[in-house]
């Protein structure tokens, strides 16, 4: 069932070439002078030409000198660098902060160059406009608000949403992320503050995607929230009111996606960071009437899934030895429940067993292990409790340390939200040394950093050398001495909702079907070699970011072909999708990714 393609193994120069012969095509504007040099979107500081300059009423409002595109980037990365050197020696979150402002005045200034530093240099800039600085942003969000950045839908906005989303400047719009700030990385309830959530994502999106920053749309719902101390700040600047519950709430959403669909019937929006009650009935509620999904339940579970086929490689077994996996999972929220449920079908396709296929899996929650005992057994984590009896000692509520000791698992995946969970008993982490597997893996997949459930350094250590580990944050690799490395893989939703939007978008998705969300997961699972996964390297580099979206974003597409959802986009019809071979299927979703690079700006008057 898993058609493991191999991928010639320079990817990354394959996408240079790809890009370096972009032609710039005409950009339309309605504005002159000023309102250009103030609109990020245009904005070309002082690259410029002059025969721009004097057709777009820009003479004289500019420095004389003309300054390349090639000189601006350069010019930025020396500031960039020398703010390094700058703050060397200063509080990490200091350093951070300091690194998100200058990218983020950027932004505001000059899309177009913001991106490009973004893509070439995404290793380094990720961290800092995705996880785990986004965090931080997040959390200090009303004191660092400067400028807004997408929109925000309140409460108070209630019966006026169909007006408000003609407010959006954008004619058209492509991929909206959505959050109501409920549940922000693993770090709680941050009401409006959570909007930087929609807005990393949607850096994700350009950068991985090729998604114009045009047609980007992060949005914040801010439906209140439960958080005391933002409630009790004065410098808050959400809604000072408790969350909105039960139908009063889906009023809301309800409102806010009929909005959205009226003015862009084919848009995508990606739901986000939603408490768990909410992530699975708004999912529930709008999957199949609109083109959406929920990033936390389904990206995850595709990119969890591929790292756990990568595992059973690495173990030097075959795929067809992946029922046998003893797994633990950590945390039965919407992320913990969305791998499960994938993996479980994941086993069921491949014994043809619907009834044992949940049997290797063992799911704990902040009450430890669940079992068919447990008293308010929530229903979405009801198909994966255990029945007491099944090994001897196992009992409803078990800790993680005896579950570990009992089971003896091959995987160990959190997605608790806890820092440390893993580690506060490192007896833990020692007792997967007595797995059953050749090499035992951990997943740590918690945000940010401070909240995985233990360092990379922690489980080499303690869980010896041979493991093969993850993260949703990025950690170093670990040196284990003896010239020795220790591979930090970083498991994170990131492989896959940029390659999910941008596939759906390309085919014209009415809806996005299990079929196409398995499509992507098999597709990033079978893009390593056997030699990268031999080196416990389960995904490929961020670096690649680029070339991994372009290849989940085709066969996410054929996937829609094949489950008759799609109704094409552009110029391209569901009959051509169809005729495509998948080289090009790749080749197309290649064409339609957005470079940055500078338009020759054309003034409709
Ligand atoms: N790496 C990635 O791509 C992703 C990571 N996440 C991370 O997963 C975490 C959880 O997200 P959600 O499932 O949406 O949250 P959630 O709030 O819905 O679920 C958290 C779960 O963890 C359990 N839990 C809490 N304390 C625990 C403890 N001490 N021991 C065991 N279980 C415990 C809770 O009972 C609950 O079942 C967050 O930190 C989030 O950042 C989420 C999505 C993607
Ligand atoms: C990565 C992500 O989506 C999360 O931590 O919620
Ligand atoms: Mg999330």
């Amino acid at each position: 069932m898993w058609n493991l393609t191999r991928f010639a193994s320079s990817r990354l120069s394959r996408t240079r070439r790809l890009f370096s012969s972009v032609i710039p095509g005409p950009c339309i504007v309605h504005k002159r002078g000023t309102d250009i040099l103030h609109d990020p979107w245009f904005n070309k500081d002082t690259g410029f030409p002059l025969t721009e300059r004097d057709r777009l009423g820009l003479r004289g409002l500019l420095p004389p000198r003309v300054i390349s595109f090639e000189q601006q980037y350069d010019r930025f990365m020396e500031s960039y660098h020398s703010l390094e050197k700058n703050t060397k020696g200063q509080p990490d979150g200091v350093v951070a902060l300091a690194k998100w402002r200058i990218l983020n005045r950027l932004h505001d200034r000059n899309e177009t160059l913001y991106y490009r530093v973004l893509m070439d240099n995404i290793k380094d800039f990720a961290p800092i406009i995705y996880t785990p600085t986004v965090g931080l942003v997040c959390q200090n969000y009303s004191g660092l608000f400067r400028r807004p950045r997408g929109m925000y839908f309140s409460a108070k906005d209630k019966g006026e949403m169909m007006s408000m989303i003609y407010n959006w400047p954008a004619q058209h719009v492509d991929m909206i992320v959505l959050t109501d700030g409920s549940r922000i990385l693993g770090l709680g309830d941050l009401g409006v503050q959570g909007i930087g959530i929609p807005i990393g994502k949607l850096d994700m999106y350009v950068a991985a995607a090729g998604i114009n920053p045009q047609r980007v749309l992060p949005v914040m719902l801010d439906v209140g929230t439960n958080n005391q101390k933002l409630l009790e700040d004065r410098l808050y600047l959400g809604l000072r009111q408790p969350r909105l519950e039960g139908e009063e709430y889906l009023e809301i959403v309800d409102e806010f996606m009929e909005a959205v669909f009226t003015r862009w019937p084919k848009a995508i929006v990606q739901f986000e960071d939603f408490q768990m009650k909410w992530a699975f009935e708004t999912l529930d509620r709008y999957r199949k009437k609109f083109c959406m999904f929920n990033d936390d339940i389904q990206g995850t579970a595709g990119v969890a899934l591929a790292g756990l086929l990568g595992t059973v490689r690495a173990q030097g077994r075959t795929l067809a030895d992946f029922p046998d996996q003893k797994i633990v999972v950590v945390g039965a929220g919407s992320a913990g429940l969305g791998v499960l449920s994938m993996a479980v079908q994941a086993v069921a396709r491949m014994t043809g067993k619907n009834e044992t296929a949940a049997q290797n899996f063992f799911l704990l929650d902040k009450d430890g292990l669940i079992t068919k005992e447990r008293k308010n057994l929530d229903p979405a984590a009801a198909p994966f409790a255990k029945d007491p009896g099944q090994i001897v000692g196992l009992r409803e509520g078990a800790s993680l340390l005896e579950v570990v000791k009992k089971v003896k698992p091959d995987v160990l995946l959190g997605l608790s939200g806890v820092g440390g969970v893993f580690s506060e008993e490192v007896e833990v982490l020692k007792a997967l040394r007595e797995s059953g597997s050749t090499r035992p893996a951990i997943f740590a997949m918690s945000n940010p950093t401070m909240n995985a459930e233990c360092t990379a350094a922690d489980a080499f250590k303690h869980a010896g050398e041979n493991i093969v580990f993850a993260s949703g944050s990025p950690f170093e690799n670990v040196n284990l001495g003896n010239g020795k490395v220790g591979y930090v893989n970083q498991a994170n939703n990131m492989y896959l909702f940029p390659g999910i939007g941008l596939g759906s978008l390309v085919s014209g998705a009415r809806f996005i079907t299990d079929g196409m969300l398995q499509a992507a997961a098999e597709c990033l699972a079978s893009y390593m070699t056997d030699e990268e996964i031999q080196k416990g390297i389960l995904y490929p580099s961020i670096d690649s970011i680029r070339h991994i979206t372009a290849e989940v974003g085709a066969s996410v597409l054929r996937a829609a072909v094949a489950e008759e959802v799609a109704e094409g986009h552009g110029d391209v019809g569901p009959k051509e999708l169809a005729h495509m071979s998948k080289e090009e299927t790749v080749e197309y979703v290649f064409r339609n990714m957005w470079y940055p690079i500078y338009s020759p700006l054309v003034q409709e008057k």
